[in-house]
C-alpha cells in the first residue's frame, strides 16, 4: 500500500505539493491525473526516494523508500526516463539489476516473456525500439515480483498494441493483489484501465473516488434529439421544464433529463423524433470540468 501524508514539496518559490494526503490500495488499478505541472512527477519521485520532501512522508508499505530492505522486491517502478547503459544487452541489464538485489539468476528469463522481449533478449539496448525500451523498463520493474507498482505515463508514445497490451498488464497485476499505482494524460485510455482515481491540482488533491464516482460527480449526462421539427419540439418540452440547449451540429441536447420522458412527450405531440439518445459524460468531461480553474501549470505563492 502506498500512503502519502500531509506532503509538501517547494522548489524555491514554487510549491509543486501542497499539503497532499492518499492513499492507494492493493488489489485495483488507481488512476493519478491532474494537469500538466500539478505535481504527479514530483509525488512520485518522492515516493521512489528521487527527491526529499520539504514536509510530510511518503510512505510503501509503512516505511519511506530510503528504508526499505531490497527495494526492488517491495516497489517497482517505471518513470519516463528510466535509466539504462544503452550500449548493455537487454538481458545484461536484468541480470545486473537482479544481482544487485539479491534477485534469482532465472527471474530476467521470466520477466523477458512476460514483457514479450524473448526475442530481443540479446540486443542491445540503444538497439531496441522506443516500445521495446517501454517494454524493457517494465520487465526491470516486475524483476523482484514486487506487490507495488508505480508508473508514471506508462503508455506515452507507445502503438495501440503497446497500450492494449500495457493496460491488460496493470489490471492482472492489480488482480493479483497489487498495488498498482499509474499517472496517465490520456483520460480515455485511464477509463477503461483504472478502478479508482486520485486526480490532483497545483499540488493539492481534488478527487479521491472510484473512476464511476468521479465522472457521476463531476459531470452531467445530457440527451440528444434529433426532429425535423426543432421549434416545436423545444416549445414542447419547455411546457414540461425540460430545458434544451444546442449541439453544434444543431441537435437539440437536454441536460439531466430522461430520454424515455422525452420520447413520451413527443409522441403524445405527435412529434416525429429521429434520435433520443443519452449521452453519457466522459472522464475526460468530468476531468476538465473538476480541473478547469487549476489547470494553469505551476503553483508559485
Ligand atoms: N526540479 C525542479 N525544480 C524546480 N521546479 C520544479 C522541479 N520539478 C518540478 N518543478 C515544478 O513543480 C511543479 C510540479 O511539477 P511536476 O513535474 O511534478 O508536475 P506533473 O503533474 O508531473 O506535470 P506533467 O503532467 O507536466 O508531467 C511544476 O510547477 C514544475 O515546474
Amino acid at each position: 500500500m502506498i500512503e502519502v501524508r500531509n506532503l509538501s514539496k517547494r522548489y524555491g518559490g514554487t510549491t509543486a505539493v501542497d499539503d497532499l494526503a492518499f492513499t492507494v490500495r492493493p488489489g485495483r488499478v488507481t488512476g493519478f491525473l491532474g494537469p500538466n505541472g500539478a505535481g504527479k512527477s514530483t509525488t512520485m519521485r518522492i515516493l521512489l526516494g528521487l527527491d526529499r520532501p520539504t514536509g510530510g512522508r511518503a510512505l510503501i508499505d509503512g516505511a519511506p523508500f530510503a528504508r526499505l530492505r531490497e527495494p526492488l522486491r517491495r516497489v517497482g517502478a517505471l518513470l519516463e526516463t528510466t535509466p539504462a547503459h544503452g550500449g548493455r544487452r537487454a538481458r545484461d541489464h536484468l541480470l545486473w539489476l537482479a544481482r544487485s538485489n539479491r534477485i534469482p539468476e532465472g527471474r530476467p528469463t521470466e520477466v523477458l516473456r512476460l514483457t514479450g522481449l524473448d526475442g530481443v533478449a540479446r540486443k542491445r539496448i540503444k538497439h531496441l525500439s522506443f516500445g521495446m525500451g517501454r517494454r524493457l523498463g517494465l520487465a526491470a520493474a516486475l524483476l523482484g515480483d514486487p506487490p507495488v507498482l508505480l508508473l508514471d505515463e506508462p503508455v506515452n508514445g507507445l502503438d495501440p498494441e503497446g497500450v492494449l497490451w500495457i493496460r491488460n498488464l496493470m489490471k492482472r497485476l492489480a488482480a493479483e493483489g497489487r498495488t498498482v499505482f499509474v499517472s496517465s494524460h490520456l483520460m480515455s485510455e485511464m477509463a477503461v484501465t483504472a478502478e479508482h482515481l486520485i486526480v490532483i491540482g497545483r499540488g493539492r488533491l481534488l478527487a479521491d473516488t472510484t473512476m464511476a464516482g468521479f465522472i457521476a460527480a463531476n459531470s452531467r449526462s445530457c440527451v440528444r434529439i434529433r426532429t425535423p421539427e426543432p421549434e416545436r419540439m423545444r416549445d414542447v418540452l419547455a411546457g414540461a421544464g425540460i430545458a434544451v440547449g444546442q449541439a453544434p451540429d444543431g441537435a437539440l441536447e437536454a441536460e439531466g433529463a430522461d430520454p424515455a420522458r422525452i420520447g413520451e412527450l413527443a409522441a403524445a405531440r405527435g412529434l416525429v423524433v429521429h434520435e433520443v439518445a443519452l449521452r453519457e459524460a466522459s472522464l475526460e468531461e468530468a476531468f476538465m470540468r473538476l480541473t478547469g480553474d487549476t489547470s494553469q501549470a505551476g503553483g508559485t505563492r
